[in-house]
């Protein structure tokens, strides 16, 4: 048995601390609300994962230094957001030889930087190799109550995804290893940026043929930037890049698609957050994604056009419209030309 910390008790917090706990694990959920840490002390979380009782190993307390007093792996679950500041609070009382493990799908926005880069830059580029991501298709919802889901754990070390993976493993919940952190982070954060968009044309009452060629071209535009910034191409072919994309941009549990939703049908922005009452992290990585495209030259036009109906008031349907009436394109990127004889 594990003594573990989570830093969070939001839905994908309290999700994981089901699994590690009926793998024996003992869990310590970090809340910053009293009345959350009470509600889950008293074996459910209402807030954020309703109908679901908690197993007795798991535990809420609102002491940074008592949930990380004694752990020996620390799980941030909180949104990216806010990663940076509960990461700086919480360092003082990590043991330095603890395995860190971040699960939040999302990039700085001041910083533009990945959460290993986060992590890295407050924490010691020496201390990456203790530090591990854990992604891929995973409805807190569907995980609350045991089905079978597939997941990756990366890291630079192979000695910590395969940690990461001894520690959550279960006969429900099946971990897969991968090397490359930034593939995983990457894949992670960008796909909620196309589940908002696939959200939006069904809101608009489009339908299947529009969110196949949003998936399939989202996917195409992740991997353009994911591989400009050093990712592998085989990750955004595994469960963190399509398994990830398609189960956000299908899944009504999704908050990035309803959110996409509830947009296309006409609501603002600030509305259509409000109605998730849970993060909604597609909205910053769209900003993020989109400086970065700008930045590294990468085109990326699904996730222009929805920066563009999130951030300056485009309307959904002009979006479509200029989404579908660019110029004509190859499928395959002009690089993969050559090898295939075929000159322009
Ligand atoms: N939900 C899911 O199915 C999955 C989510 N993820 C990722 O996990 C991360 C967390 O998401 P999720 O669990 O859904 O989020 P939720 O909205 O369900 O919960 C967020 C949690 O973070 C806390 N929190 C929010 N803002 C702050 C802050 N500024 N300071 C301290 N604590 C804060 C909330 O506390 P409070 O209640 O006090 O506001 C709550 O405990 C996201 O990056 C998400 O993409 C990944 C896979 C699956
Ligand atoms: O990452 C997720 C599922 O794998 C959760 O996505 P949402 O944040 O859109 O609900």
């Amino acid at each position: 048995m594990t003594n573990i910390a989570i830093i969070g008790a939001g839905s994908w917090a309290t999700a994981l601390a089901q699994v590690l706990a009926r793998n024996n694990h003992r869990v310590l959920l970090w809340a910053r609300r009293r009345e959350l840490a009470d509600a889950i002390n008293n074996g459910e979380n209402q807030r954020y994962l309703p109908g679901v009782t908690l197993h007795p190993q798991i535990s809420a307390d609102t002491d940074l230094a008592r949930v990380l007093a004694g752990a020996t792996a620390v799980v941030f679950g909180v949104p990216s957001h806010c990663f940076r500041r509960l990461l700086q609070q919480s360092l003082p009382f990590i043991k330095p030889e603890a395995v860190i493990i971040n699960v939040a799908k999302g990039l700085e926005e001041s910083s533009r930087q990945r959460l290993s880069e986060v992590f890295a830059a407050e924490a010691g580029a020496d201390a990456l190799g203790r530090y591990a991501v854990l992604s891929g298709p995973s409805h807190a919802e569907e995980v609350g109550c045991h089905i079978p889901t597939a997941v990756v754990a990366a890291s630079q070390d192979i000695a910590t995804a395969g940690y990461v993976q001894d520690l959550f493993m279960t006969r429900d919940f099946r971990v897969y290893t991968n090397p490359d952190l930034v593939g995983v982070e990457l894949g992670g954060a960008l796909k909620n940026i196309i589940a908002l968009g696939t959200g939006i044309a069904d809101g608009l009452g489009y339908g299947d043929n529009t969110k196949a060629a949003m998936m399939t071209r989202g996917l195409a535009e992740i991997t353009r930037l994911g591989l400009s910034m050093g990712a592998n191409l085989s990750t955004f072919a595994g469960l963190a890049g399509v398994g990830d994309l398609i189960v956000t941009c299908t899944s009504m549990h999704s908050r990035n698609r309803r959110c996409g939703i509830a947009i296309g049908q006409g609501k603002t922005l600030d509305e259509a957050v409000a109605g998730i009452n849970m993060v909604v992290e597609g909205v910053r990585t769209t900003r993020v994604a989109w400086e970065l495209a700008r930045e590294q030259g990468v085109e990326m036009p699904i996730t222009e056009q929805i920066y563009k109906v999130l951030f300056e008031n485009l309307s959904p349907r002009e979006a479509v419209l200029n989404l579908m009436g660019r110029g004509k394109k190859l499928e395959v990127e002009e690089t993969v030309l050559s090898s295939l004889n075929w000159t322009m």
